[in-house]
């Protein structure tokens, strides 16, 4: 039997999982550092930023696009032709834990989109929300970090702003974050190494 893809909890972690989201706004999941899918996801990241195939990201939506210095880092969307097996089996990975959580959680989650993230060392993510005014289509976000031996002293964590105050997660290989996209406000700490990881958006029909 193949063993179990990297983002794919069983189905008891995806029962406990789809627990603590219908309590709360955000959850986060250790994956098994050890995997060899999750290293290889994290060559391929690397491999895309030393070629120059990640593109410095901008905010706001493509029909006004907007940077104004709010993030820092570079993208590559995992369903570019560029992308390696590494990214097709992460995004199926990704696509089969939106089927499932949505079995469980029941959100009309009907696609994922994701990519990897690059944030050179200083770069950071200002404060901000994942589902765009003029959008309502991301319903979950999901950020699977990439970085093994990620020392506290790196910085680079995530925080999350939860109005019982902040909530801060190391980018350490194999952690995955996930949170409400129209909820939870939340930014990059900058950091002192690269730091890469792979961000995704669970998404609904959109309805705006
Ligand atoms: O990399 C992270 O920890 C979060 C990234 C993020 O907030 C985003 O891409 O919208
Ligand atoms: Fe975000």
């Amino acid at each position: 039997m193949a063993p179990p893809l990297p983002l794919i909890p069983g189905d008891d972690a995806l029962d406990a999982l789809a627990g603590v989201l219908r309590t709360r706004d955000w959850a986060t999941l250790a994956l098994d550092a050890t995997d060899a899918r999750l290293h290889a996801a994290a060559d391929e990241a690397r491999a895309h930023a030393a070629a120059g195939r990640l593109v410095p990201a901008a905010t706001g939506r493509a029909d006004g696009r907007q940077f104004a210095g709010l993030r820092g880092d570079a993208t590559l969307w995992l369903d570019d032709p560029a992308c390696g097996p590494a990214a097709r089996e992460l995004l199926a990975s990704l696509d089969a834990l939106r089927s499932g959580l949505n079995r469980r959680l029941l959100l009309g989650l009907e696609e994922v989109e994701a990519h990897f993230a690059h944030y050179p060392p200083g770069a950071g993510y200002a404060r901000h929300r994942d589902r765009f005014r003029s959008d309502d289509a991301r319903v979950l976000s999901l950020v699977l970090y990439l970085n093994p031996d990620w020392p506290d002293a790196a910085g680079g964590q995530l925080r999350l702003h939860l109005p019982a105050g902040p909530v801060d997660i190391a980018p350490r290989l194999g952690t995955v974050a996930i949170f409400l996209s129209a909820e939870v406000d939340h930014e990059v700490l900058p950091a002192t190494q690269p730091r890469f990881s792979v961000a995704a958006w669970f998404r609904q029909r959109p309805r705006a």
